[in-house]
């Protein structure tokens, strides 16, 4: 392709939230981000660059400084090296991909539905769901006993029902232990997983292996020290591609997920329906077969550019942009 031709935008986008989201004690009432537009000759390829606050290390400032000091080198026709900041290193691979064709169109729309207060809306929305029943409830939020007589109340109801929980790190061992007392142990084995139950990875083991029901990695993943790695009552890891960088580091946790025996599961960073529709695009080219976890596009008012296929949202059009630098 001929380096001349090359031309980028990068714009800044705002989109209102549900009323009610709360991320780590943080109300998010917009998501904010940056979307990198390149073109090469008659190609093109768009990327979603957007810190996810509370859970991103980086700002948005940041990460738009990382793009100003990307792009010239990009434009000049060079390979500018892999940002260090993960929500770039996502965004900027992304595009690349797209340009290159390297990021495969067909694309796994399936999400587990995702739960965070009402059982009875799961329960509606379970009961009519099609095909694979898998749905993904936010326990540690409230009481302990409570999470799981709610998990135990849809798995007895539900005999076809797999669940994935996630507690975010917020139990100490004993009081995972009280939740898991609750759920009867004939079903255990219906919880794909539990994500992070406990403050430390040393104690989420310790659960998996005294109650039997399996967890997955979440938090961890982005540990420093974290190596993936069969473990015993260890089931999967969640791979959130703006938390975790490049297309490229996402595939090879994928490959040694896989290798080590364990399931990966392709997670949002709640993303726009751009970044959402690339995150379901990956999971049907790395992780065919498994349900990713992306129901997350509820949790806006709107979409930006690509429609999520079968979302009402309205969708805000390149009109609604703002161009922060353009080549
Ligand atoms: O993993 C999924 O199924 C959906 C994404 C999801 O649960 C999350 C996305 C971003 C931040 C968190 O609130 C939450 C998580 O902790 O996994
Ligand atoms: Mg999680």
């Amino acid at each position: 392709m001929d380096k001349l031709t090359r031309s980028a935008a990068l714009y800044r986008y705002q989109l209102p939230m549900e009323a009610g989201v709360v991320l780590r004690n943080q109300r998010l009432k917009t998501r904010d981000g940056l979307l990198l537009h390149l073109q090469q000759g008659e190609q093109q390829g768009w990327g979603e660059i957007a810190p996810l606050p509370g859970f991103s290390l980086e700002t948005l400032a940041e990460a738009q400084s990382a793009l100003l000091a990307w792009l010239p080198v990009w434009l000049r026709g060079g390979q500018p090296a892999e940002s260090g900041l993960p929500a770039v290193a996502f965004g900027t691979s992304c595009a690349l991909a797209e340009l290159s064709g390297a990021l495969p169109p067909q694309a796994d729309y399936r999400t587990a539905p995702l739960c965070t207060g009402d059982p009875d809306a799961l329960f509606a929305l379970l009961a009519a769901l099609p095909g694979e029943k898998i749905a993904k409830v936010k326990v540690g939020l409230y009481e302990a006993v409570r999470d799981g007589m709610i998990v135990n109340m849809l798995l007895e109801a539900l005999p076809d029902l797999k669940l994935r929980l996630d507690a975010n790190r917020s139990w100490p061992l004993a009081k995972a232990q009280g939740f898991a007392k609750y759920v009867n142990p004939a079903w255990r084995d219906r919880i794909a997983f539990l994500e992070e139950p406990c403050k430390t990875r040393d104690e989420s083991r310790a659960f998996a292996q005294a109650t039997g029901i399996a967890i997955a990695w979440d938090e961890s993943v982005r540990d420093a020290d974290f190596v993936v790695q069969a473990e015993p009552g260890v089931a999967a890891i969640v791979i959130k591609p703006t938390l975790v960088g490049s297309l490229a580091r996402c595939r090879t946790l994928v490959t040694q997920a896989h290798q080590a025996g364990l399931t990966a599961v392709i997670s949002s960073s709640i993303e726009s329906s751009l970044g959402l529709t690339q995150l379901a695009r990956l999971a049907q080219w790395l992780t065919p077969g498994t349900v990713p976890g992306l129901d997350t596009l509820h949790l806006m008012q709107a979409q930006l550019l690509r429609p999520w296929p079968g979302s009402a949202l309205p969708v805000q059009g390149e009109a609604g942009l703002e161009c922060v630098w353009r080549s």
